[in-house]
């Protein structure tokens, strides 16, 4: 464990684990629909890059950057959008991949978005979920695990950027937030 980290919340061994689980769900589910599968930076990117690897059907994936976060540890409330994917979510299939619903401003931005640009369907998988950070009323479709209501890195979640390349999911030792 890295020495930052207070605890591990989540192993290597269990991620793993669910993002096979989830990837034999989603082949089944989309076998017919060739879906687009868009994954949002930065903090989805190891969760997407395993979760595609699980998918035995055509897929096309697109990637999109948006950021509401900065280098605060709330959301600022304000989705930008970085840059926007090359490909069209009209009539398409869309499955959006999250690394984490918190507030959950983010994903009901995005969902609305592609609704707006009328994909046929629009789909949320998260590896994680912490409904006791909901802003708006949004639950995804698919959700690896719940978190308790603390800021958790690893595996693609940052704290001013760090913490990204961890393979596991786990919760900070306070003195590196006030330092
Ligand atoms: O439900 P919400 O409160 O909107 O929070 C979830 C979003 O916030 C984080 O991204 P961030 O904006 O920090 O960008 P990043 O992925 O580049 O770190 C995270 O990766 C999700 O995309
Ligand atoms: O708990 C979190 N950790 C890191 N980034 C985040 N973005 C939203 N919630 C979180
Ligand atoms: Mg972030």
């Amino acid at each position: 464990m890295h020495d930052d980290m207070e605890k591990v919340l989540i192993t290597e061994e269990e991620i793993q684990e669910k993002v096979d689980e989830l990837g034999k769900q989603l082949s089944e589910e989309y076998k017919e629909n060739f879906p687009l599968v868009v994954g949002v930076l930065k903090g989805s990117l190891p969760f997407m890059a395993d979760l595609i690897k699980r998918l035995d059907i055509h897929i096309e994936y697109d990637l999109m950057d948006v950021s509401s976060y900065g280098e605060q540890m709330v959301s600022s409330g304000e989705v930008k959008i970085v840059k926007d994917l090359n490909t069209s979510v009209k009539d398409r299939d869309v499955v959006i991949v999250e690394d984490i619903i918190d507030s959950g401003l983010t994903l009901s931005y995005l969902v609305k978005l592609f609704h707006h640009r009328q994909a046929k369907s629009v789909k949320i998988v998260t590896l994680l979920d912490k409904p006791e950070g909901r802003n708006v009323d949004l639950s995804p479709d698919v959700a690896g695990f719940t978190v308790p209501d603390e800021f958790v890195v690893g595996y693609g979640l940052d704290y001013i950027e760090r913490y990204r390349n961890l393979p596991y999911i786990g919760v900070l030792k306070p003195e590196i937030y006030e330092g």
